[in-house]
């Protein structure tokens, strides 16, 4: 997702802003303002899929993004998430469970987010610091003003400029979405009590920070979930109102639903799609 051409088939509204996806930056326009978009939510709330989706529109439309996740998203972080994740390492202590997301955080932020939002680049990061009040804080029940202290040393001073709080039926649904195909790593395991307070927490956390933090269900059709999303970005991306209005059918792609087999089937529910991606051109 770093380069700024248009993903074939993407569709470009006629009122997209004063760049459209075929014209680069003229000489004398001041580079765009790096974006920081966090999705946070439960276990299997629907954050990949939604990162998926609404970075191939915003490269569609010429920004740079850049899809991260925490833990993760560098040689260090990929590293520390195998250990705190796996299911061997059942002796991890609460202190050391925190201190290894915080390593992995503070490495992410200084090697890979800050100089992405420094050259006005688009950052959707799965999960970030709400994850750790919630799991570490309200879940494991750490001090939080210890949690919060320790977010805002690995962070240096970044701060989203908007989360997306997606929210399943329950934290069981969310449970069972997130380990149908891979099964449970050392947090799925943690217990439903566990999973229930991370998931009272986050809407919490939301509650507290209504101007930073949106709250989109992800119980229905993903292309729902998906226009919700689109509509709480709006304001940092102008285009993305009239766009989610006009581009009904762009959405219905995601309720696309894939064999076994790798073929393509659709829902009874997106019957209205267009022939095209009837016939297989779906994006996801
Ligand atoms: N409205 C929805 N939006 C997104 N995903 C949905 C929705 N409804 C059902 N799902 C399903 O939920 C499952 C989990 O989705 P996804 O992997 O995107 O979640 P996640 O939050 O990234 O999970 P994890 O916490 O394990 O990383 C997928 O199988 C997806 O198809
Ligand atoms: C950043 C962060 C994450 N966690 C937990 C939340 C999830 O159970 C896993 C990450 O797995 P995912 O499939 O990428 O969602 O780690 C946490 O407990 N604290 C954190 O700070």
């Amino acid at each position: 997702m770093r380069e700024g051409r248009p993903a074939s088939g993407a569709p470009v509204h006629p009122a997209a802003p004063a760049k459209s996806p075929d014209q680069g930056l003229s000489a004398e326009q001041a580079p765009e303002r790096g974006v920081f978009v966090t999705f946070e939510g439960g276990d299997g709330a629907g954050k990949t899929t939604h990162i998926r989706f609404l970075a191939n529109a915003l490269s569609a439309m010429g920004r740079e993004v850049v899809c991260l996740r925490e833990p993760g998203g560098t040689e260090v972080g990929e590293q520390l998430r195998g250990v705190v994740l796996n299911p061997a390492n059942s002796n991890i202590c609460d202190g050391s469970e925190l201190l290894i997301f915080e390593a992995a955080r503070a490495q992410l932020v200084s090697q890979v987010i800050a100089p992405a939002l420094e050259r006005g680049a688009v950052v959707l990061c799965d999960r970030f610091t709400d994850s750790t009040v919630a799991y570490q804080g309200y879940g494991r029940g750490l001090d939080r003003a210890f949690v919060e202290a320790a977010n805002a040393f690995a962070c240096q001073g970044i701060v989203p400029d908007r989360t997306i709080l997606l929210v399943a039926d329950s934290a069981a649904e969310g449970l069972e979405r997130a380990t149908r195909r891979a099964g449970a790593d050392r947090m799925e395991r943690a217990g439903e009590d566990f999973h229930a307070r991370v998931n009272a927490a986050f809407l919490e956390i939301a509650e507290k920070n209504p101007r930073r933090v949106r709250l989109v269900r992800s119980n229905g059709r993903k292309s729902h979930t998906a226009v919700q999303v689109f509509a709480q970005l709006a304001d940092l991306f102008p285009w993305m109102g009239d766009f989610v209005r006009a581009n009904e059918a762009y959405f219905e792609r995601l309720d696309v639903h894939r064999t076994h087999e790798g073929r393509v089937d659709y829902r009874e529910d997106s019957a209205s799609a267009p022939r095209a991606e009837r016939s297989g051109k779906e994006q996801q």
